[in-house]
């Protein structure tokens, strides 16, 4: 297969872990016999500084006219710690999924056998967890009017949502409910809000369509409390932007760390892949950023044109160096690799699963090559 790539690789740790996608990208197609082709676009604080524009138009229109995006991580904290600032890396992003119409961003958290006695929670609470959270990507408080008082003491964010940007996103939770065990949670905040009071009427309208799932209901604190105590009990989580954003930060908690959690978002015509993991200012260069989330993110992108097979390669090898404990200083305090050689080992481990002159143990931190 042939596909055209824009790789957005942004801010701080973004060109790190997205060198290690692309990387793992290339293992792909020279073992499946793909062609992929990719073109770079600037984003975030980087096109501020060259272009004056957190998106330019020619990002914009590469995005447009190509199979998928690779997206890395954008936010710098000279814009950041400015409150005054008045263009800002965050608002590329979300112009990004705006205009390519990218609604549902789908987060897929997992407990690791071989990480869960690495998380902060205990292993019988997070043994078996494998929770899908469809978040909602183009609505909400993010894209409702904004408003500053003339003498700046008064401020306002509007959450809105129409009966069609709910359902839209609903349909895709609940078909990907029906693939996994069937249980779909919304959460809101229903006892308050009335776009969330708007989401469970619409949700429950549509229930009534995947009848073969079962669906229930929690508060946004409650579920967070609950991601907490018994994440095992979730299968597929829908619910709104903001929501989603912090549930899904919250929830990598589970899977030992941030570094591992991938993304999909979807819409009609255009497909983007990501992290849900920021810029990491403070790693900047360093190269302790685990690559995994970019690499998964990669991954998700092959699934989304069928290439099981290949997606499954990409998760194999991450697997490995999750089992070798070749990880980087997030879940490795030890003996970790760096951000390159954890991408080294798994694009190597794609090209050569069988080849017994790997010797995993002679991996260290420092060599150019892993052998
Ligand atoms: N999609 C995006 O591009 C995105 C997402 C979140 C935050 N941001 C931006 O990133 C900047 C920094 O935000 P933040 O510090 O709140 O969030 P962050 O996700 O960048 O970092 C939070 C913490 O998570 C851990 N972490 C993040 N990525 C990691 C990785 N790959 N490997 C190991 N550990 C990792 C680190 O401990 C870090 O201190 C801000 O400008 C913010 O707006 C961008
Ligand atoms: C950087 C920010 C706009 C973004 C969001 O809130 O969606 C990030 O936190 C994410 O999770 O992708
Ligand atoms: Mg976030």
């Amino acid at each position: 297969m042939k596909l055209d790539i824009a790789v957005l690789s942004g801010d701080g740790i973004g060109p790190e872990v997205t060198a290690q996608a692309i990387k793992t990208l290339d293992a792909i197609a020279h073992t499946f016999n793909h062609s992929f082709i990719f073109k770079e676009g600037l984003v975030g604080a980087i096109a501020i500084d060259q272009t004056g524009n957190p998106l330019p138009d020619e990002t914009l229109e590469l995005c447009v006219n190509t199979d998928a995006v690779l997206f890395g991580a954008i936010g710098d904290p000279k814009y950041d710690n400015n409150p005054s600032a008045t263009v800002r890396p965050e608002q590329g992003l979300l112009k990004l999924r705006k205009e390519l119409g990218l609604y549902a961003n789908i987060r897929p958290v997992k407990a690791y056998e071989t990480l869960i006695d690495k998380s902060p929670l205990k292993r019988e609470i997070i043994e078996g967890t494998d929770i899908s959270i469809y978040r909602e990507l183009t609505g909400g408080i993010y894209f409702g009017e904004k408003k500053l008082s003339k003498d700046g003491t008064v401020a306002s964010d509007l959450c809105e949502y129409s009966k069609e940007e709910i359902e839209r996103i609903t349909h895709l939770a609940f078909k990907a409910a029906q693939k996994r065990r069937k249980k779909l949670t919304l959460v809101d905040k229903a006892n308050v809000l009335e776009s969330s009071r708007l989401w469970r009427k619409v949700v429950t309208e549509i229930a009534t369509q995947y009848s073969d799932v079962a669906l229930d209901f929690l508060f946004v604190d409650n579920a967070a409390m609950q991601m907490i105590l018994n994440p095992s009990q979730f299968d597929v989580i829908l619910t709104e932007n903001m929501f989603g954003d912090i549930i899904s930060d919250e929830a990598s908690v589970i899977g030992g760390s941030i570094g591992l959690l991938a993304s999909a978002s979807v819409g009609n015509t255009c497909c983007m892949f990501e992290p849900i993991h920021g810029s990491y200012p403070q790693a900047t260069g360093k190269g302790i950023a685990n690559p995994i989330a970019a690499i998964l993110s990669a991954a998700m992108l092959l699934e989304h044109f069928n290439l099981l097979g290949e997606a499954n390669a990409i998760r194999n090898a991450v697997e490995k160096a999750l089992e070798l404990n070749l990880t980087t200083p997030d879940l490795n305090s030890t003996n970790p690799l760096t951000t390159e050689k954890v991408g080294d080992f798994i694009a190597d481990y794609i090209l050569n699963p069988e080849d017994s002159n790997i010797n995993f143990e002679n991996i260290h931190v420092g060599q150019s090559t892993i052998i």
